[in-house]
């Protein structure tokens, strides 16, 4: 058994994991970290897990190294700028971490300090991460101590296009990506802007311009390309508890069909048990990929403008956040890729 402790375990996406964990068949939770919950039942606070999970919230002294001492792996969960002690901490107790958070998925320390307004005090161990897209960097994470899970919008974004860009059939420069995310997205602190009666009923863009997840996108892209680009992306809110839908437009460089961009997509991904391609005009929907891991792509090309547009959809807090995760433990620890996470998704 893998023993985990999870850190931020009574977050959106700590909660995810922790239903996802308890019906792993390799999974041990061994501690579920909560600073408001401290010593009450897990399933106080959720009761979908009722009779699956007898265990208290406890209160993780990060610095008491005798919580790494029975452990194989700590999960991350908390909100960015709090993973850097726990991750020093957890890989100098030779415990393998996976960061939910985006403190450790962009290697380049002075933009995550600028695009995050927060002092990194683990550089060190950035250069140690493996950025955990699990489609593209499967060899390295098999290998790392430190993966960085990557950012809800990244994934569906970055998967959409890197086929696309790794065979220079759309061009670099002008991409436009425009997602809409479901309020679970936001995670479960209160705010005044994700109150129902403000979301309901409501669509809104916001960050324009300046997204946190620019640098992190950009940077993956860049390598793809080979070259550096910079990316249009318009993050919206919708009425919705969970879900992203990503837009994405580009350039041809090249004059290919749908079917042959249909083969190229193939050559990439028709081994990949979690990406689905669609295809006989058939278009991506958040509903068709709730609950799952799957990260569903469809196309079109229009020869008017030269441009194609794929649409890709995730469930944020399972391809986007927790399942993500778990993949990327089944393959740091030898599992097969889908143990423990290939539910089918939720219709309707
Ligand atoms: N929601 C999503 O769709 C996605 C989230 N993520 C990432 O996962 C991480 C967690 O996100 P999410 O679960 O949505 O966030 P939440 O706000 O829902 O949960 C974070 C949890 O961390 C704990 N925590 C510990 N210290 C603090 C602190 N100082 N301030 C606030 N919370 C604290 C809190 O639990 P307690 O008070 O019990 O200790 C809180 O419930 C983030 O880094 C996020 O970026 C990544 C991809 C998608
Ligand atoms: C709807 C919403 O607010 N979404 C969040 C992104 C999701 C998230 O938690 O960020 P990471 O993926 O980097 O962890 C936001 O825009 O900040």
């Amino acid at each position: 058994m893998i023993k985990i402790g999870i850190l931020g375990s009574t977050g959106y996406a700590g909660s995810e994991l922790v239903r996802l964990l308890s019906s792993h068949p390799y999974a041990e939770i061994v501690f579920l970290d909560s600073r408001s919950y401290e010593n009450k039942s897990y399933t106080d606070i959720y009761p979908h897990l009722e009779s699956k999970l007898d265990k208290n919230c406890s209160s993780i002294d990060l610095m008491d190294d005798s919580h790494f001492k029975n452990l194989d792996l700590l999960f991350c969960a908390l909100p960015h700028g709090l993973s850097q002690i726990a991750v020093k901490q957890g890989l100098k107790n030779k415990v393998k971490v996976i960061d939910l958070s985006a403190d450790f998925r962009i290697s380049d320390i002075a933009s995550y300090e600028h695009w995050y307004q927060v002092e990194h005090l683990a550089k060190e161990e950035v250069k140690l991460a493996v950025y955990g897209l699990c489609e593209i960097n499967r060899e390295k994470i098999k290998a790392a101590n430190l993966v960085a899970n990557p950012g809800c919008y990244p994934t569906s974004i970055l998967l959409a296009l890197y086929p696309l860009l790794k065979e220079s059939v759309i061009k670099a420069q002008g991409i436009i990506a425009d997602s809409k995310s479901g309020i679970s997205g936001a995670g479960r602190n209160l705010s005044d802007a994700n109150l129902f009666s403000q979301c309901n009923e409501n669509i809104r863009a916001y960050s324009l311009c300046k997204h946190r997840h620019i640098p992190e996108i950009e940077e993956q892209l860049s390598l793809y390309a080979d070259t550096s680009l910079a990316l249009q992306f318009t993050p919206h809110l919708i009425p919705m508890n969970r879900g992203i839908l990503s837009t994405i437009y580009a350039d041809m460089n090249k004059n290919l069909s749908c079917s042959e961009v249909y083969d190229l997509y193939s050559t990439y991904y028709s081994d990949e048990y979690f990406v689905r391609l669609l295809s006989g005009g058939k278009l991506p929907q958040t509903k068709a990929v709730s609950g799952s891991n799957y990260c569903d792509i469809g196309f079109d090309i229009d020869k008017r403008t030269g441009k194609i547009i794929i649409v890709s959809a995730i469930d944020n807090l399972i391809k986007g956040a927790s399942g993500q995760a778990v993949q990327n433990m089944n393959l740091m620890f030898g599992l097969g890729e889908h143990t423990g996470i290939n539910q089918l998704p939720m219709w309707p």
